[in-house]
């Protein structure tokens, strides 16, 4: 499916949440929503799954006006995964992720169960959250939980998945798994949007990102045209260290785009850093480092 948004304006009271906001989300594409707090990533992923009306603009799904698309087919055919989202109810993990099947419920009179229990058994072996199913999920860790309700979103089977901050509560394997779990999606043909605040998640695995700032577009595009130095310092108000490693870039957080950077022992100024192509971070020009440490 593909979903497009164009001139989305989001307001909250005087607050204008988004403005003149376009976007594409295509079938075997990954999308990186990127930006700081606030920028209103959440808000657009919203727009964009039809659960929040702009007050400008429209969504079409595959050309279709959003009004027009019944709730329940775009249930099937689009997965959402709230950023935050918590149970209320003390059920099992199994049937946590089972909810994701509500869509198909009595859709056909003869329901085929075998279709539903092949969804859960495998969102839960692809989560890897198969060896707690019976456990009640208000007794999992938070990025336990979170797996949890990944499960529950990829169960859907749907055509589009978007999924706002999956990765923020897990530690890195889980996040690395995440990740490599989303590619393989896409690489299925499902087209996914991802909110993520971990840049080198952001580069290394979407196809392309969407960098949003105070409610606009700022950037769009291939990760190594959005994620350059002076859009990282821009918008995020940092400087970050970055270098490619095995065809991947790293790209680390490192100082406030407003401070120099002084070593911690000897209080100096320090250049920036750069990586060798290798992963290894070295200074940008070793002369230089060696004027700036003597003067
Ligand atoms: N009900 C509301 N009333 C007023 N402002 C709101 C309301 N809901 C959201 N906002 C504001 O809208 C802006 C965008 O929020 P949104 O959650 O979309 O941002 P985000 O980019 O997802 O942020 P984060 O990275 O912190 O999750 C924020 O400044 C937020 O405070």
């Amino acid at each position: 499916m593909i979903i497009s948004a164009s001139g989305i304006g989001v307001k909250r009271g005087d607050a204008t949440i988004l403005q003149s906001v376009d976007f594409v989300a295509r079938p075997g594409e990954l999308v990186g929503l990127i930006g700081p707090n606030g920028a209103g990533k959440s808000t657009l992923l919203e727009v964009i799954a039809g659960l929040r009306k702009p007050e400008l603009g429209e969504v079409f799904y595959d050309g279709k006006l959003a009004s027009s698309v019944p709730r329940r087919s775009l249930a099937r055919r689009l997965a959402y995964l709230k950023q935050d989202a918590a149970v209320d109810w003390p059920l099992s993990v199994e049937k946590v992720v089972a909810l994701g099947r509500l869509p198909y419920s009595g859709l056909f009179a003869a329901r085929d169960r075998r279709a539903d229990d092949k969804a859960i058994r495998a969102a839960m072996e692809t989560a890897g959250i198969a060896h707690f199913a019976e456990r009640n999920v208000q007794t999992l860790s938070g990025g336990e939980r979170a797996r949890v309700l990944l499960a529950r979103a990829l169960a859907v089977e749907a055509e589009t998945l978007l999924a706002d901050e999956p990765v923020d509560a897990l530690d890195p394997l889980h996040q690395l798994n995440v990740m490599e779990l989303l590619r393989s999606t896409r690489d299925r043909g499902t087209g996914i949007v991802v909110v993520l605040h971990d840049l080198t998640l952001a580069s290394r695995f979407c196809d392309r990102l969407v960098l949003l700032d105070r409610g606009r577009v700022a950037a769009e595009g291939a990760p190594e045209d959005v994620l350059t130095d002076e859009i990282i310092a821009q918008c995020y108000g940092v400087r970050a260290l970055t270098g490619i490693h095995a065809g991947g870039r790293f790209i680390v957080p490192w100082q406030k785009a407003s401070q120099q950077l002084h070593d911690l022992k000897t209080d100096r100024l320090v250049p920036p850093l750069v990586a060798n192509g290798h992963g290894r971070i070295v200074p940008i020009n070793a002369a230089q480092q060696r004027r700036t440490l003597d003067s």
